[in-house]
């Protein structure tokens, strides 16, 4: 592969992978390999690896801890890459502002938060995942989300430039953002409270306790499905009698019907099929569009 032997001629100290299983990175435990899997050391090799693979015309998806993607079975031409806690540092501002690199893990972040006690994020107690990837989707749960904390976020666009995007220029709405697709977010200034470590401690142990009630005990990516304005599409889904729903290893999850299982070897395409069918029948019985909630490479 010759973009692996220019890649190595830098001596990078990122990772830098070939013929990588997707399934060991994403927490679905599905997709198949993919030609290169790069874990960058610093936001400079990101940079140059990003301009080696462009020059090189090579397919770039990026990634981070992988808790809302369902990958291809036939895997992906190109190279993925993951941002992980190398790019995860987190910068102490003031009482009330932080500044996250987006490979932070979001429970990394919420005991920062905690220990220099501010508080906000605690409803994000135990939802898995990057601040980055958190931040492009919008994340939320219990009526909350990341985006009302948001202040400005540090990006790299499609030239790999840096960028800063302002309150202004920022429009978060149900599980989305206007962050284009194809810029990478760097960083994410957030604005908290400041609160005494018990009040927090206290409202976590709420939240971790709601959130087991329904955890799937499987492989999952979480929702499947965004809420229409009707109503949770695991009412719906529910009351179509899909859970236990199942196609070779992938099923409806019996905890909560908006989250499907990956309960042995599924594959995406079972997925898939499990997704269309239940698109079908929804819009069938209640005439509602439902969108995938995950990301489909
Ligand atoms: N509420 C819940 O219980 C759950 C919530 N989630 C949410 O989904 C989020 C997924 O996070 P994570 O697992 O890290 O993400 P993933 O690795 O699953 O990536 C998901 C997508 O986010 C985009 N992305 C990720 N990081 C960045 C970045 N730094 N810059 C630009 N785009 C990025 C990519 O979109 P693209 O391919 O379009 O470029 C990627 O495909 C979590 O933060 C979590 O909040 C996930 C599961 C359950
Ligand atoms: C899991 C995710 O986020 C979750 C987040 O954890 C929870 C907690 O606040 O709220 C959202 O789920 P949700 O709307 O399904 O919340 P739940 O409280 O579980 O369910 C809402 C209602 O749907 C009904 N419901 C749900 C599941 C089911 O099998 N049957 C059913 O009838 C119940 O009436 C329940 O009261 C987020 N999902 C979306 C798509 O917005 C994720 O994004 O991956």
């Amino acid at each position: 592969m010759l973009i692996w032997n220019i890649l190595n001629k830098y001596n990078f100290k990122s990772k830098i992978y070939k013929d990588v299983n997707l399934s060991h990175y994403t927490s679905f435990k599905i997709g198949g390999k993919v030609d290169l899997f790069i874990i960058p050391y610093s936001w400079e090799e990101l940079i140059l690896i990003l301009q080696i693979l462009k020059e090189n015309n090579i397919p770039t998806k990026v990634m981070g801890q992988g808790t809302n993607i369902l990958a291809p079975d036939e895997g992906i031409k190109g190279a993925v890459i993951r941002l992980n806690q190398n790019l995860g540092k987190i910068n102490f501002v003031d009482n009330s502002h932080l500044e996250v690199e987006s490979g932070c893990l979001i429970s990394k972040l919420i005991s920062f938060m905690v220990e220099k006690n501010m508080g906000g994020l605690e409803f994000m107690m135990g939802i898995p995942g990057t601040i980055g990837g958190a931040v492009m989707g919008n994340a939320g749960a219990f009526r909350k989300a990341i985006g009302d904390f948001v202040e400005g976020v540090y990006v790299l666009n499609e030239h790999f430039e840096e960028m800063f995007l302002g309150k202004k220029e920022l429009n978060f709405n149900y599980r989305s953002s206007n962050i284009p697709k194809d810029w990478i977010i760097k960083k994410v200034l957030l604005r908290l409270e400041e609160k005494p470590k018990e009040e927090s401690l206290k409202e976590i142990k709420f939240f971790i306790k709601e959130r087991s009630k329904k955890l799937p005990k499987y492989p999952s990516a979480g929702s499947v499905f965004k809420n229409p304005k009707e109503g949770p599409a695991g009412y719906f889904i529910d009351n179509l009698g899909f859970r236990g729903f199942r196609i070779g290893d992938a099923m409806v999850s019996y905890e909560h019907a908006n989250t499907i299982i990956n309960v042995g070897r599924a594959r995406s395409k079972d997925v898939l099929e499990i997704i269309n069918i239940i698109k079908d029948k929804v819009k069938e019985a209640y005439g509602i569009d439902l969108e995938p909630e995950i990301i489909i490479w």
